[in-house]
């Protein structure tokens, strides 16, 4: 099958987004993981694929594949770009949209000077709903809430971790760092992404709090690997950081790809700002 696409990239996130707006293209998963490859495809971390409206109210769906082939329910950093490419694509009339996924619905707005704000909706600590499985596990208190103690079993050896869990529509398990250019990235993150205690396995975020306005941010994500920013996982290091009582209620998260603004105010949506930019287009042939 020969396929139209546009490769795009948000703080170094990088999609490939695929225009379904007249009919699905059908792709199996591992037709996503063939056009995500970085040697037999484009390469990506995400595939996007952008459809009809589902319904009234909405303008669009968007449809999330990670680079190892399976759907998922969130990606902030490819919302975006999504955002971006409906407008540059004369798809999207106006400046903000309401696009379904599969945890909900999301409100892109573009800004004047070609950032994206994206309303994330609210993030979800109901363990159950993460989904991360409690049962016997003990738990720290800190701040107006806890972190959970987690063994794990890697290559360079065990250790005990304490996270903070929640969902921002997908899963994410978050640590405090002291440096995050030294955090065990690679070798916890795999451990992390497939520990027992996540039934969807999870992405596992590694923040340094810099002060209470700045943070540093390395994430190993569920199904793409350590990827240079990720949108979803930067809200949940900020609302994790002020549940703990670290950070203010604006937070600027420096990742190895670019800034990304968090804003929340302790109850309501996440707000996330950031860039979203169009590399090329091209045709290719999927097998
Ligand atoms: N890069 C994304 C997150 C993509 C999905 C994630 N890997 C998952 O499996 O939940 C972002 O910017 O949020």
């Amino acid at each position: 099958m020969r396929i139209r696409f546009t490769k795009m990239q948000g703080a170094g996130n990088d999609f490939v987004v695929l225009d379904e707006t007249r009919g699905p293209l059908g792709l199996t998963p591992a037709q996503y993981r063939f056009i995500a490859d970085r040697h037999f495809g484009v390469g990506a971390d995400q595939v996007l694929s952008v459809r009809p409206s589902p319904g009234a109210g909405i303008d669009f769906e968007y449809v999330i594949h990670n680079a190892d082939g399976g759907e998922v329910e969130q990606c902030g950093n490819g919302a975006r770009c999504f955002a971006r490419f409906v407008r540059d694509k004369g798809l999207a009339p106006g400046d903000t949209l309401r696009v379904k996924t599969l945890s909900g619905v999301i409100e892109p707005r573009l800004n004047p000077d070609g950032r994206v704000t994206v309303d994330m909706g609210a993030p979800v600590f109901e363990p159950a709903q993460v989904p991360f499985d409690t049962a016997g596990l003990s738990s720290q208190a800190d701040g107006s809430w806890h972190k959970w103690h987690l063994a794990l079993d890697t290559h360079a050896g065990s250790a005990i971790i304490s996270v903070a869990i929640l969902s921002m529509g997908n899963p994410h398990a978050v640590q405090e760092v002291a440096d995050v250019d030294t955090a065990p990235v690679h070798a916890q993150g795999p451990a992390i992404e497939c520990h027992p205690r996540f039934p969807k396995r999870v992405n596992a975020g590694f923040m340094q709090v810099v002060d209470r306005s700045q943070v540093r941010l390395r994430v190993w994500e569920r199904g793409a690997g350590e990827t240079l920013a990720c949108g979803t996982g930067a809200c949940a290091a900020v609302v994790a950081g002020i549940r703990l009582g670290r950070l203010d209620r604006k937070v600027d998260v420096h990742t190895r790809g670019g800034l990304l603004t968090i804003e929340w105010d302790g109850q309501g949506p996440v707000f996330m700002t950031g860039p979203a930019v169009t590399v090329f287009e091209g045709e290719m042939e999927v097998p």
